[in-house]
């Protein structure tokens, strides 16, 4: 397998630290608001990058943190006269929320900075003693120049660092690109004791701590967007190094951006589009596929159009596993055909498994594995189309190739879910979630009715308050009680 590895800038063959097993760190959100569609882009890839190997029969051990300390989310809370930590809190539920429509499967461990303080402390102390970082008034800086390997992530040698980031001169730095691995406390900051005062810690250091606590050094694959290169990967390799003289991570890989007019869509730009709001006229499904159907390092453009072609394209295999489930159906006749129709189908069907094995493991070309799928979805409706009303024993179990291809496909790409009891992919499952939540909501609403019936008016309000807390307000119309989603 082949993998694109943005430290020695080619294309080299995976080779896991650990037989059959891999390691994999992805830089997870700083939770201060919703996360946008670019951010659902490393959330997917990486995700499709995990189910592959899985497909393959690795054990795979996948950490992403959720950074809940940092000046993003402390100005958010004071504008939202909240706590950091709370703040922090509810927009992890939300990220989940996010994550899960979009089928993304959970980390092994989603570690939080705020939970690993001690780790970080420890890390920060084991630097300071070897002589790459310096204290100064209850902050502490990395020296970057005591690390002679700083920049080969990037490629860029200090000078050209310093001229581009125009960096201001601050006196107490030794170098102006030394940057903090820990902060002085501030009034109002969530802050922890520490050996330089009480604190908090920079970005970079909790990833660091982190994936060391939860991978070891030298584990296989770090990933994130570009724009985490510089400097947020480029620090977290000095500070790995430097302390464990061993190589951080043995691969690292970084997706392009989701632009928009050929913009990088950032909230600092503003020109961002929130998942959310994006799945309010989407389907799930239609998202992941259109998220996939690019490379991951190349740039994909946003608009709506792109992602209703994406739903045309997704229809097209959904068509043919509609057409293929209608012919596992159809009865099984004993005798022979006259003329076969199955047509070399079974080598074409381990044919078409390599092809998509083959794209996959050309630096995950998700983009050439869909056109695979979409050749799948034409031999199974070519196959279905020849067999007139019946299938002979024979035929049926190449139907059932052809669906375990398919569920392989769908189960790597992560497109539709899978309904646990049949085994069958569900093809409708974005309408099937909307029809089971009215039901389910119409059903509290009526339990809540006979509580005020019974003017039970705890199990009343408990009913109402919990509603809220899950974003869905009811209200009495002359018409009865109506339900709808917060804001
Ligand atoms: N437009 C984008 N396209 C692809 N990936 C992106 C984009 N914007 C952010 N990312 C990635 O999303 C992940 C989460 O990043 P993070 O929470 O730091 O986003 P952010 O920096 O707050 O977003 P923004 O850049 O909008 O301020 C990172 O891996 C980052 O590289
Ligand atoms: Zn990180």
């Amino acid at each position: 397998m082949q993998i694109y590895n943005t430290l020695t800038k080619t294309k080299e063959e995976f080779v896991p630290r650990d037989k059959g097993q891999v390691s994999m760190y992805v830089c997870g959100p700083t939770t201060y608001n919703f996360i946008h569609l670019g951010n659902a882009r490393p959330l997917v890839f990486f995700d499709t990058v995990r189910r592959y190997f899985i497909y393959k029969g690795y054990q795979v051990n996948f950490v992403q943190n959720f950074t809940d300390v940092d000046d993003k989310i402390i100005n958010r809370a004071r504008e939202e006269k909240t706590d950091p930590l709370e703040l922090a809190q509810k927009y992890i539920r939300e990220f989940f929320a996010d994550a899960d429509a979009l089928n993304v499967m959970r980390a092994d461990t989603h570690p939080k900075v705020s939970e690993h303080i001690p780790e970080i402390i420890d890390l920060i102390k084991k630097l300071e003693q070897q002589g790459h970082a310096y204290a100064v008034d209850g902050d502490v800086y990395f020296a970057v120049r005591s690390f002679p390997a700083y920049g080969k992530l990037s490629g860029r040698s200090l000078e050209d660092m310093q001229a581009g980031a125009r960096v201001e001169v601050d006196p107490r730095k030794k170098d102006p690109m030394d940057f903090a691995l820990w902060k002085a406390a501030k009034p109002g900051e969530p802050s922890w004791d520490s050996p330089w005062g009480p604190g908090r810690p920079g970005w970079h250091i909790e990833c660091s701590a982190m994936a060391e606590k939860y991978l070891g050094s030298g584990f296989d694959i770090h990933g994130g967007g570009f724009d985490l290169i510089f400097p947020h990967h480029e620090n977290e390799i000095a500070q790995s190094e430097a302390a464990c003289g061993e190589p951080f991570a043995r691969y690292w890989m970084h997706n392009g951006f989701i632009t928009v007019n050929q913009e990088k869509m950032s909230k600092s730009l503003g020109n961002f589009f929130l998942v959310r709001e994006i799945l309010a006229k989407f389907p799930p499904d239609v998202v992941r596929w259109y998220l996939l159907s690019t490379h991951y390092r190349s740039p994909l453009d946003f608009d709506d159009e792109k992602l209703v072609m994406a739903g045309k394209g997704l229809d097209r295999i959904k068509t043919a596993l509609r057409l293929l489930y209608e012919a596992m159906e159809l009865p099984v006749y004993q005798e022979e055909r006259e003329k076969p129709v199955a047509d070399g189908l079974e080598e074409k069907l381990a044919t078409l498994r390599l092809e998509f094995e083959k794209a996959m493991e050309d630096d995950f070309n998700t983009a050439l594995a869909i056109s695979v799928f979409f050749e799948l979805a034409k031999e199974i409706n070519i196959f279905v189309g020849k067999l007139g009303g019946k299938v002979t024993s024979e035929e049926k179990k190449l139907l059932d190739k052809a669906h375990a291809l398919v569920k392989d496909f769908n189960c790597v790409l992560g497109i539709l879910k899978e309904d646990k009891m049949t085994g069958r992919l569900l093809i409708d499952a974005a309408g099937a979630d909307d029809k089971l939540t009215e039901g389910l909501i119409q059903l509290i609403i009526k339990i809540r009715q006979e509580a005020r019936s019974k003017k039970d008016w705890a199990t009343a309000d408990t009913i109402r308050d919990g509603l809220k807390e899950l974003g869905i307000i009811l209200e009495d119309t002359p018409q009865g009680v109506r339900w709808k989603k917060q804001g």
